[in-house]
């Protein structure tokens, strides 16, 4: 990895908490700078919090993308996927990295610190940082993500505001 002046929000609950401590020095160690989020330590917190923290970070441009955890990385995927213009890939192996910016263009990254040991997790990590995402029939669909998110919300806001 040899990448330079691209700034990566990082934030884990407990449960991904040391695994983001070694993720940290291996994304600084390849030159990458990283805006740490949280948690500080391993007392028990609420995922959806550490999510918030790096979808705003995305969404305030302070960050380019960002990297989650939690114990399984489920919970925390979860919450940051209920924010437009977030795809949060839940990612297990090297392939599902690679697809997950290949074909998703994902821009946050997440993973289990209970599920997925460090060797894993930085390959992971290198697979995702280093691929390109293919847009042509991928940038069609990742848009529709959006908009049918927003379709609907339009929708449900309207019918509950009695219009
Ligand atoms: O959301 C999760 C499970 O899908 C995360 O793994 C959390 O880290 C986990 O639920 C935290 O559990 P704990 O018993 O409170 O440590």
């Amino acid at each position: 990895m040899n990448k330079a002046n691209n700034i990566i929000g990082i934030a884990s609950d407990h449960g991904g908490f040391n695994l983001k401590l070694k993720i940290t020095d291996f994304l600084k160690e390849n030159n990458y700078q990283v805006i740490d989020y949280g948690t500080n330590n391993g007392d028990s917190v609420d995922y959806p919090d550490y999510a918030y923290k790096v979808v705003m970070g995305i969404l305030n441009n302070e960050v380019d993308r960002g990297i989650i955890m939690c114990g399984t990385g489920i919970g925390i995927s979860i919450t940051a996927n209920r924010f437009p213009g977030i795809r949060a890939a839940l990612c297990w192996d090297e392939y599902s990295a690679k697809m997950s910016k290949e074909h998703n263009n994902a821009n946050i990254l997440a993973f289990g610190g209970r599920t997925t040991d460090f060797e894993t997790a930085s390959k992971i990590v290198s697979a995702w940082l280093n691929t390109q995402f293919e847009s042509g029939r991928h940038l069609r669909r990742i848009e529709k993500i959006d908009d049918l998110a927003v379709d609907f919300w339009s929708k449900y806001l309207k019918n509950k505001e009695g219009v």
